[in-house]
């Protein structure tokens, strides 16, 4: 696969014979290769050295400190009690707090206000207002005023309900998280102050992504305040899950991305012939961040900064064109909002170096998929980080129990974890040998996998030591060395002072499985709780041994999840389905965990969803499969139709006028290629019959029928498509190819 360069002045020949010469910049294809060569390198838009970086933080943010400068004493210390404690919100103080936004945002240029929120799309929305009103005479008044900051009423029924709003049913509103704070977006023509919402409908109940996050934070910290004061903690400080969203990501020059209708319509390639260098050569995981791609990234953090987004980590991911950024922990709903203006600004600030950010799961074939490993944690002011084990975890007995409590969570609700990670773009990474398998399990380590066994047996009396790194060179300083390895196999692995739950997917917003992680934990807090909580009752002497017999019994009943192997291994799945986990390898396997019986009663116990909410949610994404997978198909059609079969009769029509034209005068023509070419072309318009046929079946009855339709026919006939697809790119001639190769996209920066 040759790629010679075009410049932009070459043209196109309609003539077939010596198409490779002249026909170069024909093709949308080689004017992206050349628009790329002849790109301009990214101007310096950054003044780093007059103005540091970290003086940007947190500057657009209507932070705590901000509102302690604006705020009367009293109003502050009201918010700070709903903010950190979780108290309820006084309404009586919203004009105040509302009046003060207001100057701060228009101090900073703002004419707008949005009240920004989370539907089921998995996007955010916002509909801008002006602070602006006109007087009658003439002029205008900005006014703000509690009402307005507290609530809003958009549509319900033009977001995904999943049947809880039907058209006609059209009242949902917009409630102020206080919890998470206000922030200014910038435009290069005007400002806008942004206010994180809850959205539910006229009756209450849930049609966003935000809601049920706080919802189960509020009964994670009501069971977690029962452990805490079985253990002498009684402060009451607010314990709250914390999140740490790593993002991987693509970037692809805009030029590629425009000529590649599937990449611009499904943010994945249908087609594309595997290139001979792909990422076998390891060299780009934390390999020189390409200049322009550092620049990028640069301004991206930048921005990100201003809005106290604590990003701290980037670097280049596993396969060519990959990349990373992570932040430290927050909360887990202010994360979550971050996350979603954390996608925001990795696509806008891509646009403006001319490159195109991919945050689906499985952009490229045969290279390594995103994933969005999500850092769960849960800790308090007063109590700090509960899953941070010390230096000695056996007897830190409040760690084990909170630990305990989570390995039965993620035992008893492995289905729930696997539907929350479904997604059709998922599909394609989990068991992909690339990222965790669909089947959920724990790495615990060595160290916390001895305690547990110690205690199984009777008792702890021992950590394994953590170690010196004997690494033979004596120039370098004794590194002290952590008490067992890590796992990057695992879909839940503990990683030393908290878990990360891989199993998510890079486009996905980490609100569900936050959402899944905070009460499947609650649950079994609540269980350890209620036990411990009896045994102690009438002897509190009583608490080691109680502690004792709730972590074997959980132990015996929950070690089946418990996984320290490799992750990919086929050994592994024969040794979990003997272990009775489940894999559900597809979405549409995945999905109706969201309403099986224990976990419809488990929300609706902790207030988190209702059954409703829960079918509703239900619908919506088995809706949201079936659409993504019927755009998909559409597209490969239409490429296929327009782009691939004109290009291979093209090169076929060459081929048969070279042979015909030796023929006459008098030469031999080997018709091996030519053969090959008629067959493609043949097996194309099979193909495309075959999908056409499964793209416009009979609906069937159900949603599961529907998304099963798609999953069985749908998806199998595309890939037969693009296995004939993939065969011509590597046959038809480079010059006539339409599409951009993953070679050039993969490696061109
Ligand atoms: N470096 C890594 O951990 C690779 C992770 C992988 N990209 C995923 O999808 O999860």
């Amino acid at each position: 696969m040759s790629t010679a360069f075009a410049s932009p002045s070459e043209t196109t020949s309609s003539s077939a014979a010596g198409a490779s010469a002249s026909s170069a910049g024909g093709t949308p294809r080689r004017s992206a290769v050349s628009a790329v060569v002849n790109r301009l390198t990214s101007p310096k838009t950054i003044d780093f050295v007059d103005v540091p970086v970290q003086e940007y933080y947190s500057t657009n943010v209507f932070t705590k400190s901000v509102m302690k400068d604006r705020l009367p004493k009293s109003v502050y210390k009201s918010l700070l009690q709903t903010i950190d404690s979780g108290a309820k919100l006084d309404p009586a103080i919203a004009d105040i707090v509302a009046s003060a936004i207001k100057d701060w945002a228009m101090e900073k240029g703002a004419t707008h206000y949005a009240h920004v929120f989370y539907p089921l799309t998995g996007a955010t929305a916002e509909k801008h207002d002006s602070f602006l009103s006109p007087t009658s005479d003439g002029g205008t008044l900005s006014e703000f005023s509690g009402k307005q900051l507290c609530q809003g009423e958009p549509d319900g029924s033009s977001f995904p309900s999943g049947g809880i709003r039907v058209t006609s049913q059209a009242r949902g509103y917009t409630i102020w998280d206080v919890t998470s704070p206000a922030y200014i977006l910038e435009n290069p023509n005007g400002t806008t102050l942004c206010i994180p919402t809850a959205f539910v409908s006229w009756t209450g109940e849930a049609l966003d992504k935000k809601t049920p996050v706080l919802r189960s934070m509020q009964a994670l910290n009501q069971q977690a305040q029962r452990i805490l004061k079985i253990f002498g903690h009684t402060d009451g400080a607010f314990v709250a899950s914390t999140a740490g969203p790593e993002q991987e990501y693509f970037l692809v020059d805009r030029n590629f991305y425009y000529a590649r209708p599937d990449l611009l319509n499904a943010g994945r390639t249908l087609f594309g012939a595997k290139p001979p260098k792909g990422q076998q050569f390891d060299d780009h995981y934390f390999g020189a961040i390409p200049e322009r791609v550092l620049a990028f990234m640069c301004e991206a953090e930048r921005e990100l900064f201003k809005l106290g987004i604590p990003v701290k980590t980037r670097h280049n991911e596993v396969a060519p064109g990959q990349f990373e950024i992570a932040p430290v922990f927050e909360s887990a709903n202010v994360a979550a909002d971050h996350q979603q203006l954390m996608m925001l600004t990795l696509r806008r600030t891509a646009e403006k170096y001319g490159m195109a950010c991919l945050l689906h799961e499985k952009p490229f074939a045969g290279v390594n998929g995103s994933g969005k490993h999500v850092n769960w944690s849960l800790g308090s002011s007063s109590q700090g980080n509960m899953l941070d084990p010390g230096g000695t975890p056996h007897e830190n007995a409040q760690f084990l129990v909170f630990c305990a409590a989570v390995i039965r969570a993620v035992y008893k609700h492995q289905g729930l974890l696997r539907a929350v990670v479904a997604s059709a773009g998922n599909d394609h990474r989990l068991g992909a040998n690339e990222a965790p398998p669909a089947i959920i399990s724990i790495f615990l380590g060595d160290q916390l996998t001895d305690i547990f066994e110690q205690i199984r047996a009777g008792g702890a009396n021992s950590s394994l030591p953590s170690g010196t790194l004997e690494v033979g060179v004596d120039v370098l300083p004794p590194l002290p060395k952590d008490a067992g390895d890590r796992n990057r196999t695992s879909p839940f692995a503990f990683t030393g002072n908290r878990f990360e739950f891989r199993a998510v997917g890079s486009n996905q917003s980490i609100s569900g499985p936050l959402v899944a992680m905070n009460t499947i934990i609650a649950e079994s807090v609540d269980y350890c709780a209620t036990r411990l909580e009896a045994a102690t009752e009438k002897d509190p002497d009583a608490l080691n041994g109680a502690i004792q017999t709730l972590i074997s019994d959980i132990l015996s009943e929950c070690s089946p999840i418990i996984f320290n192997g490799d992750g990919y291994s086929e050994a592994w799945h024969k040794e979990a389905e003997k272990r009775g986990l489940l894999n559900l390898t597809t979405t549409a396997d995945a999905l109706s965990s969201l309403v099986g019986d224990d976990v419809v009663s488990m929300f609706s116990k902790y207030g988190v969803l209702s059954e409703r909410e829960l079918h509703s949610r239900l619908e919506t994404y088995q809706e949201q499969y079936c659409m993504t997978v019927d755009v998909e198909a559409n597209l490969a059609l239409s490429i296929a139709k327009t782009m691939i079969f004109p290009a291979a009769v093209r090169y076929q029509n060459e081929l048969a006028s070279t042979c015909a034209n030796l023929k006459l005068v008098g030469y031999e023509f080997d018709t091996d290629t030519l053969d090959s070419v008629t067959a493609l072309v043949k097996s194309l318009q099979e193909g495309i019959a075959v999908l056409e046929d499964a793209v416009t079946h009979d609906s069937a009855s159900t949603p599961e029928d529907e998304c099963r339709h798609r999953c069985d026919a749908v998806l199998p006939s595309m890939l037969k498509l693009r296995e004939t697809v993939d065969k011509l790119e590597e046959i038809v001639a480079d010059d006539i190819w339409p599409l951009p190769t993953y070679q050039e996209m993969l490696f061109i920066k």
